[in-house]
C-alpha cells in the first residue's frame, strides 16, 4: 500500500473500540481522489464507526485519520469535506431555494445556486415547500445542501437506506453527476446491487476489518455466483472437495453446493454419477455477499486484505 499525499481519505492502522466491540479493528484504507467507493457489510460491520471517525465525529483509540491531506476538523471547516445525513436537516414551510440559498451562503465558496439545483435534480422543485416532498426528493435536498458548499469529498451513511427503488435510482443520478466532476464520494449500504451499480471499487467490511476490496467485478467473482443440486444418496463428504464448490447444505435428500465454478462442478459431478435431478440457479447477489462476509467466505479462503 502506498502512502500518497493526494489520497482523498487515508486510515492507518485505525481502531475504535466501544466496551469490548472492536468497533473498528486495525483498519488500513487509501482512497485516491476522484473514486467512488462503496463501503459494504451487514450490519454492525463498522461502516458507520468508520464514517464518524473519517468526519472527526469519533476519535480512534489508536492509528491515523487523515482526509484530503489533513485532520477531518480541518476538511470540515474548509468546505472541502461535506457530509450527508440520513433524515431531518429540512426546515418546514421553507422552499427548496430558499433553504439551499440560504444555506449556501454560509459557504466561503458556495456554488451558483442554479448548478446546485441543477446537480440534485431539483430545478423542477425549487420553489416546492419542504413539507410536500417526497422521501427521494427530500434526499436529493439533503444532498444538494452538502453539495453547495463545492466539496471535494462526500462521505454517505447508507444515503438510500430510507427510499424505495424509484427514489433511491433518482438520488444515484444525481450523485453520478459530482462525481462526473472528478469529486470523492465514499458511501456505505448494505446492497451489493448498489454498490455494484454505482461505485468505482468496492470494500467489504466484515467485524471491523476489511473483507474484500475491488472493483465489483472482481468482489463478484470472488463469491460464490451458483448453486448446484442434486439429489444425493450416501456419502455427501465428498461433494465438498469437488471443483468450484465452496460450501456444501444437505436439506432432505437434496444436497445443494454452493459453487464458484457451476461448469466444472457439474462436470465432476457428472463424473461421479451424481447428477440425479440437477438444478444449477444463480445466487441471488445478497446471497453471494453473505459467502463473503459469513462462513462460506472463509471456507473459500479469502483472506483478510488489511491483516
Ligand atoms: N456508540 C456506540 N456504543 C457502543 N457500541 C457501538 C456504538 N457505535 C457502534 N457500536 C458497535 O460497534 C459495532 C459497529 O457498529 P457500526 O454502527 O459501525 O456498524 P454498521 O456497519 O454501520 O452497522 P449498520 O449497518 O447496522 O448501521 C457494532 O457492534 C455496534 O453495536
Amino acid at each position: 500500500m502506498t502512502d500518497d499525499a493526494n489520497d482523498a481519505v487515508s486510515l492507518r492502522g485505525v481502531t475504535k473500540r466501544f466496551g469490548a466491540v472492536r468497533a473498528v479493528d486495525d483498519l488500513s484504507l487509501d482512497i485516491p481522489a476522484g473514486q467512488t467507493v462503496a463501503l459494504l457489510g451487514p450490519n454492525g460491520a463498522g461502516k458507520s464507526t468508520t464514517i464518524g471517525l473519517l468526519l472527526g465525529l469519533l476519535a480512534p483509540d489508536s492509528g491515523t485519520v487523515r482526509v484530503l491531506g489533513g485532520t477531518p476538523e480541518a476538511a470540515i471547516r474548509s468546505g472541502r469535506l461535506a457530509a450527508m445525513p440520513q433524515e431531518g436537516g429540512l426546515v418546514p414551510r421553507t422552499t427548496v431555494r430558499e433553504l439551499i440559498g440560504f444555506v449556501s451562503g454560509t459557504y466561503r465558496a458556495p456554488l451558483p445556486l442554479e448548478e446546485v439545483l441543477a446537480s440534485a435534480g431539483l430545478e423542477g422543485l425549487a420553489g416546492r415547500r419542504m413539507e410536500r416532498l417526497s422521501g427521494g426528493q427530500a434526499q436529493r435536498v439533503r444532498f444538494a445542501l452538502a453539495l453547495a458548499g463545492d466539496p471535494e469529498l462526500m462521505l454517505l451513511d447508507e444515503p438510500t437506506s430510507a427510499l424505495d427503488v424509484r427514489a433511491r435510482r433518482e438520488f444515484w443520478e444525481s450523485m453520478r453527476a459530482f462525481a462526473a466532476r472528478g469529486r470523492t464520494i465514499l458511501f456505505s449500504t448494505h446492497y451489493l446491487e448498489e454498490a455494484d451499480e454505482y461505485a468505482d471499487r468496492v470494500v467489504v467490511i466484515d467485524r471491523g476489518r476489511i473483507a474484500a476490496d475491488g472493483t465489483s467485478r472482481e468482489i463478484k467473482r470472488l463469491v460464490a455466483l451458483s448453486t448446484v443440486s442434486v439429489t444425493a444418496t450416501g456419502d455427501t463428504a465428498p461433494l465438498e472437495r469437488l471443483p468450484g464448490v465452496v460450501s456444501v447444505e444437505i436439506r432432505g435428500e437434496r444436497a445443494h453446493l454452493r459453487t464458484r465454478d457451476a461448469d466444472a462442478t457439474v462436470v465432476a459431478l457428472a463424473a461421479a454419477g451424481a447428477v440425479r435431478d440437477l438444478e444449477v440457479v444463480p445466487t441471488a447477489l445478497e446471497d453471494a455477499f453473505l459467502s463473503l462476509t459469513g462462513q462460506a467466505g472463509r471456507a473459500a479462503g479469502l483472506t483478510e486484505v488489511d491483516a
